[in-house]
């Protein structure tokens, strides 16, 4: 199977709007869900997460037009993560792109899964943009796991300025998908996924492929 299906877009205009709409699976947990406990593997809380690969454009250090994403481990499965906005990530002139802000959202709720040891890719990804963020603002971000249903890990997170109490500028919820190494050789560039297990930090390789077993 590959995703949940979707209808296409009607052909003509003659059809309610609403039957043109693009069914989507939600984003809360279903029935039968489960919270499982923090992987024992998990970094202990307070942890600083640091990068899962160096050229990520959430997280990685070595992306100069990226996020640089910090994250830090909660006492459970739970996150928080700070990232500045600079000129680079402007939208309206000052202002974060609402986009950029979403892979903000997407990388902490990514980092979710090294507290449970398990690989998985965004699936879905839903927002609600409550405030502008400005220009060197810092989005204090929040993040935490929902339920675990099979392979689905679903979660949800808010962000904030003026401080981590300040008010909130998005929030998010999400739908990751447990994968297998294969995702990543299979797709993946052959010479970036050489570039990430050549890493010598053993961490960083294990964080980029982890895969459960
Ligand atoms: C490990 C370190 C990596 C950390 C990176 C963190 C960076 C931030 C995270 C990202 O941005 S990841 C990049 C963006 N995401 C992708 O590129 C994923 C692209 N999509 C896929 O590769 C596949 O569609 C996917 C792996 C998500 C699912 O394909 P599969 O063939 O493995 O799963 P399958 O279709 O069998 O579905 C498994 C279950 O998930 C459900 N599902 C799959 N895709 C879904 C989807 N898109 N939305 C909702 N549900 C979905 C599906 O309905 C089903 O539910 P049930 O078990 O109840 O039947």
């Amino acid at each position: 199977m590959n995703g949940p299906s979707a209808s296409p877009p009607a052909p003509q205009g003659s059809e309610e709007p609403a039957a043109r709409a693009v069914a989507l699976p939600p984003t809360t947990p279903p029935a039968g869900a489960v919270l499982p406990p923090r992987a024992p593997e998990a970094p202990a809380p307070g942890t600083l997460l640091g990068s899962h690969y160096d050229h990520c454009f959430g997280c990685g250090p070595q992306h100069p037009q990226g996020l640089q994403l910090t994250a830090v481990a909660g006492e459970g499965l739970d996150v928080t993560a700070e990232f500045t906005v600079r000129p680079s990530h402007q939208g309206g002139p000052g202002l974060a792109h609402g986009g950029v802000l979403v892979t903000a959202m997407d990388e902490t709720l990514g980092t979710l899964n090294w507290l449970l040891h398990a690989a998985a890719v965004t699936g879905r990804l839903e927002t609600d943009f409550v405030r502008p963020v400005p220009v060197d603002a810092v989005l204090h971000i929040r993040a935490w796991v929902t339920g675990v249903h099979g392979r689905k890990i679903y979660s949800a997170a808010e962000g904030r300025i003026g401080g981590p109490d300040g008010p909130v500028a998005i929030r998010a919820q999400a739908l990751f998908v447990q994968v297998k190494l294969e995702h990543f050789t299979t797709h993946g560039r052959p010479e970036d996924i050489k570039k990430a297990m050549d890493d010598p930090d053993l961490f960083k390789r294990a964080r980029a492929f982890e895969v459960n077993p």
